[in-house]
């Protein structure tokens, strides 16, 4: 479970969540531009802290003002894949997944190279890949750091449709195969449909409505964007 409580406001944009989401499959974050939805990642992963409130992840609080808690990003145990993979030009993409491994998925290097068809690319350097697979490989590196909860925050907004078509298969296939909750930041309907379990709809900065997909998707928010 992921207990989210907070307010936060940059310069004149005003951000304020409260909402329990359950840390299962996918739950989309879905917004127009300008929402709120970065911001929201941001707090998530450690990147913001809060003007007020609380964030726990199961048992474990990960802010709270109150008693001025704040764990760092690199002691959350959570992964973020940003829409630009961000991986080291001048390591191969085997040091680019060792870096960050954690010691207990040093047993689950090979199943999540696989899960995620990497096996072949181990030896190349990021500039040798397609961002279809920069941006598997920085999914797998996420990954192989141990998170409890994985944030992506538009991960597919730079790629053509083939290689959007592609991942999305690929994020399914590692929601059946690897027991991983995800929070996953989109402007794409589309997506929404494909993905997600959950939706959290947010608007200037607010959350509007949180529910199961098929029941949002129905909510007169979104009619004009269909
Ligand atoms: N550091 C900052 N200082 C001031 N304003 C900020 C800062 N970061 C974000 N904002 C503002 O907060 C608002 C929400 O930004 P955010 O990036 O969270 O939106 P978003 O929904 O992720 O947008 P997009 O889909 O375009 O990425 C925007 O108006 C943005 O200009």
């Amino acid at each position: 479970m992921l207990q989210i409580n907070v307010t936060k406001t940059l310069s004149s944009f005003t951000f304020a969540f409260n909402q329990e989401i359950t840390c299962q499959g996918i739950t989309a974050i879905l917004g127009v531009s300008g929402s709120g939805k970065s911001t929201l990642i941001n707090l998530l992963n450690g990147l913001l802290q809060p003007d007020n409130g609380i964030i726990k992840l199961n048992d474990t609080t990960l802010v709270d003002t109150t008693s001025n808690q704040f764990v760092p990003a690199q002691r959350r145990h959570i992964g973020t894949v940003f829409q630009d993979p961000l991986l080291f030009p001048h390591y191969t993409v085997r040091k680019n997944l060792h870096y960050g491994l954690h010691k207990a998925m040093v047993t689950r290097f090979d199943e999540i190279i696989q899960v995620l068809n990497i096996s072949h690319l181990l030896h190349r350097y990021p500039a040798m890949l397609s961002g279809g697979e920069k941006q598997r490989v920085a999914i797998g590196r996420a990954l192989l750091t141990n998170p409890q909860l994985l944030l992506m925050d538009e991960p597919l907004s730079a790629l053509d449709m083939p290689r959007k078509k592609e991942l999305i298969h690929y994020i399914q296939h590692l929601v059946n195969e690897i027991n991983i909750p995800i929070i996953y930041v989109t402007h794409n309907i589309n997506e929404v449909k494909k993905l997600a379990n959950n939706v959290a709809i947010i608007d200037q900065g607010k959350l509007y409505d949180y529910g199961e997909t098929d029941a949002i998707l129905q909510s007169d928010y979104l009619q004009h964007w269909l």
